[in-house]
């Protein structure tokens, strides 16, 4: 597990006190896809920066499982820092070396292995991100997505115990960060490996992490399962966040509802719900009638989920009975 405790760092810039960081605390369980998400300037990569130690926080703890990092001397640091995979944007790699020796670079620095050893794990390593082909080539003549394939292969070299992600996908195009997030959903679930990440993209958070916190100003202002947060957003920059992909949160305000003349239901379907004629159901048994307005059925991670806008006339209950009627049937109901 890791336990970021009361983490605070400000930087001073031409005289000002910059707060990066204000007592940030997170709990990331051991197996678990953790997103920290935020607009620029919110303090993504100065957290992810301090999970490792490459940046001194002024204050607060960073413990993963028994380390407690933030009392370790720099060489300490240097040791564990091994077992701590990062994956960059830009995938800072070394150009004059080919894809293989790109990858062994991290086991040449660890000292552990002996060459033949270090072969077989490169080996292993290659196969792992789909460039057994590749080996020979230098990064250059890789496409983005494969040179990020090179950088989580070189990420994993040491077995690494946490993965950390700065915007992995930012710099490639959507195909590309569909099939590394499907490579890095893959790596979770055969390694086992705790990854945590960075983006300011929402579509990131949805189809591949299972936790989120979002960052503003510094601030933890919301965190949870990432379920739970997309669909029920409490604070302004995750709705914004959010309006930003497609989902119908924040849709239908003000002279819309005015203008439909009656009262308008928020319906979300969360897994079996979603996929059975729930509405139909109920439409049925309170005598609904129904202005359809805007729908989603898609998925997040793998959970299918729906939500729907509705202006509704209830002839046979009360429109106030309607949330707990679509309540016994899994369905979560709000009236606008
Ligand atoms: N070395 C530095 N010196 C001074 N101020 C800094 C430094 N690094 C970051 N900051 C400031 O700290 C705040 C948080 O920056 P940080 O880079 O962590 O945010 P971010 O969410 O990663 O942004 P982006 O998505 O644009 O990279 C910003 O106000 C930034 O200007």
């Amino acid at each position: 597990m890791i336990q970021v405790r009361d983490l605070t760092k400000h930087y001073s810039h031409h005289g000002r006190r910059v707060a990066a960081l204000e007592r940030v605390s997170l709990r990331i369980d051991e197996g678990t896809i953790f997103g920290i998400i935020g607009r620029s300037g919110a303090g993504k990569s100065t957290l992810i920066r301090c999970l490792n130690l490459l940046e001194r926080p002024d204050s607060g703890e960073v413990r993963i499982g028994d380390d407690a990092l933030t009392a370790y001397s720099e060489r300490q640091l240097q040791q564990r820092r091994q077992r701590i995979g990062m994956v960059f944007q830009h995938f800072n790699l070394l150009r004059s070396r080919t894809v293989a020796a790109n990858v062994r670079f991290p086991l040449e620095l660890a000292g552990e292995l002996d060459a033949a050893q270090m072969d077989a794990r490169v080996d292993e390593l290659l196969a792992l991100v789909g460039l057994q082909d590749h080996q020979h080539k230098r990064p250059a003549q890789l496409s983005g997505g494969q040179k990020q394939r090179v950088g989580i292969a070189r990420a994993l070299a040491n077995r690494p115990d946490v993965l950390l992600c700065d915007e992995a996908t930012s710099a490639l195009d959507p195909e590309t960060t569909d099939s590394i997030l499907a490579l890095l959903a893959d790596i979770n679930r055969q390694l086992r490996l705790t990854i945590v990440l960075i983006t300011h993209d929402m579509r990131v958070i949805r189809q591949l992490c299972d936790e989120v916190a979002v960052l503003d100003h510094g601030r933890v202002v919301e965190q949870g399962r990432v379920i739970d947060v997309l669909l029920q957003p409490q604070h302004a920059v995750t709705q914004s966040l959010l309006a930003e992909t497609g989902l119908v949160q924040g849709a239908l305000q003000g002279q819309w509802r005015e203008r439909i003349g009656t009262p308008v239901l928020k319906l979300t379907f969360v897994g079996e719900p979603a996929l059975q004629p729930v509405l139909d159901k109920v439409g049925r048994e309170a005598g609904l009638r129904v202005n359809l307005l805007a729908g989603t059925l898609s998925e997040i991670k793998a959970t299918p989920f729906g939500q729907l806008l509705a202006g509704v006339v209830a002839s046979d209950v009360a429109v106030s009975a309607l949330p707990d009627i679509f309540a016994r049937e899994g369905v979560r109901c709000e009236v606008l």
